[in-house]
């Protein structure tokens, strides 16, 4: 590596690029990716440093033996407008394709007389009615619960998650003030919102719960069709998005840890990495919070302290291989049972025999640090109880994988502590799934903060630009003809990926 972004840039992109106009992104994860991806479209000359050997910071994938395994399930929706523009700029839209409509098959094992089988879907019709047969049939839930889930959801609608008087209200206590019994906020509230959120509802910011079922479930019939990566999270994150930078002019630098950013005395930035030290005219700090602010010079924020009291919420994961299969459905979600969401993982992980299930365990405070031992003592009964063919089934391998910070909690409060992507050093800007999005900590958020970093990037520079993506567009709902298959993130007719009554 050289001393100065400028002229070490390999590609003849790069190379092309008017001087004075370079700028190094620190952090590869899709923060870091997408700030680099969007910058470089529109000119900057840019390198990009990540501290580990790969790109795709908290959403990658390792290999254990013969399988391809991600450290943790990922879904997205149809409604996260940057996330899917990102699939589509790295080439991996259709390597992770949305249902065409959202269904969800949730089973019930705490009733004493079996398990029983209910679904969240959705019909073709306008918001809300989309969702009124779903839940006029759900069987999880009272007819009372479910009537007064509707107004709930109503009075949800009018709520304005920008509303900073939201932010410091818990969740859980708007629910109950609205009627909500603790089997609806389980059966229902909670079964969404710890998956999206981190968090169970009582621990949960009013303004990050309102944003995630207004926008997923209240703006538009399809926004919550659910989408996750049929191949590992590695290919698309780190392979293909190696490949996109590359093609683009980015210079990535693997294994380099960045230790500090300081302004310099003719008003440029230099960055320092282990044996040398980079200049260039501006940088995006896209790594996590604590990282952050470690990084930050003096003066940069006005309360740079605030970073350091978002908190964190961990997801566990726990993998199981069994000598066959045990579960029919792509996946399905689980009440009364510490089971939360069941994944198959078999074919995206290249397993040729048998099946692998992947539980997803969001808000996992009391398991995160429990042993293996232990947790495959509690976990495989309830995976005998909620799928009876694994009774007989042989366990091949059961491992785990532990996120410890995950993600930012989403705790009351919590919006007042996120920095927006601007810093008051001219030149420097920040992005991160913790930054001001609006959103709760997703992959969703995470893209949404790198190209606003690039965008307030550019608009220094006095080169502002369009916008990358929208909200969730008519046009995602046409209906697809010969001449015009509709959006790429489609699945495929025969795809295998729609959901049978039985599920085992
Ligand atoms: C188990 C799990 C499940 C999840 N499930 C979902 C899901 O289903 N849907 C969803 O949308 N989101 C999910 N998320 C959240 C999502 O993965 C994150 O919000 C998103 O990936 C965060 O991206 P980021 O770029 O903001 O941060 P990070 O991914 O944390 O990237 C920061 C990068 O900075 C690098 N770095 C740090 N310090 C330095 C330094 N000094 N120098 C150089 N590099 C440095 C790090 O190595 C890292 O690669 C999940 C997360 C986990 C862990």
């Amino acid at each position: 590596m050289t001393g100065d972004t400028e002229p070490s840039a390999p590609a003849a992109r790069a190379a092309d690029r008017p001087a004075g106009t370079s700028a190094v992104v620190v952090g590869g994860g899709l923060a870091g990716i997408t700030a680099a991806l969007a910058l470089a479209d529109a000119g900057v000359r840019i390198t990009l440093l990540e501290g580990r050997p790969r790109l795709g910071g908290l959403a990658f994938s390792f290999r254990r033996g013969g399988l391809t395994v991600d450290n943790g399930q990922h879904v997205y929706l149809r409604c996260c407008t940057a996330y899917r523009w990102f699939l589509d700029r790295i080439g991996g839209a259709g390597l992770a394709p949305l249902q065409d409509r959202l269904d969800v098959p949730v089973v019930d094992v705490a009733k004493p007389e079996g398990r029983r089988l209910g679904r969240l879907r959705r019909d073709a019709l306008p918001v809300p009615l989309h969702l009124g047969r779903s839940l006029a049939t759900y069987p999880h839930l009272s007819l009372a619960d479910r009537a007064r889930v509707g107004r709930a959801a109503l009075a949800l609608q009018r709520l304005d998650p920008a509303d900073p008087a939201l932010d410091g209200q818990d969740f859980g206590g708007w629910l109950a003030a609205h009627g909500q019994s603790e089997r609806a906020i389980e059966a229902l509230w909670d079964l969404v919102g710890v998956a999206t959120l981190n968090a169970v509802a009582g621990d949960c910011s009013l303004a990050l719960a309102a944003m995630v079922f207004r926008t997923g479930l209240l703006s538009d019939p399809g926004a919550a069709d659910i989408g996750w990566a049929r191949v590992p999270l590695g290919d698309l994150h780190d392979g293909l998005a190696r490949t996109a930078l590359e093609a683009a002019g980015v210079r990535t630098e693997l294994r380099t840890r960045v230790g500090s950013v300081s302004r310099t005395g003719s008003g440029r930035w230099a960055v320092e990495v282990p044996g040398e030290t980079l200049e260039t005219d501006a940088v995006v700090l896209a790594v996590p919070q604590r990282e952050a602010h470690g990084l930050l010079p003096a003066g940069a924020l006005d309360a740079p302290e605030r970073l350091l009291e978002i908190g964190t919420s961990p997801i566990l994961n726990i993998h199981v291989v069994y000598d066959r299969t045990v579960l029919r459905a792509p996946f399905l979600a689980a009440l009364g049972s510490p089971v939360q969401w069941v994944f198959d993982r078999t074919e995206a992980s290249g397993l040729e025999s048998g099946q692998y299930l992947a539980l997803s365990q969001s808000a996992a405070q009391d398991d995160i640090d429990a042993p293996v031992a232990a947790l495959r003592e509690r976990y495989l009964p309830e995976l005998e109880r909620l799928l009876p063919a694994t009774r007989g089934a042989a366990v091949r391998d059961f491992f785990v994988t532990r996120e410890r910070t995950a993600t930012f909690a989403p705790s009351p409060g919590v919006g007042r502590l996120r920095p927006g992507n601007r810093t008051k050093a001219p030149g420097l800007y920040l992005a991160g799934a913790w930054t001001a999005t609006g959103w709760p900590a997703t992959m969703e958020g995470a893209v949404r903060s790198g190209t606003g970093a690039a965008d307030a990037a550019l608009r220094a520079l006095g080169r502002p630009r369009g916008h990358l993506f929208g909200t969730v567009a008519e046009s995602d709902y046409h209906v697809p003809s010969a001449d015009d298959p509709g959006p790429p993130a489609r699945v495929p007719e025969g795809s295998g990926v729609s959901l049978r009554g039985d599920l085992r």
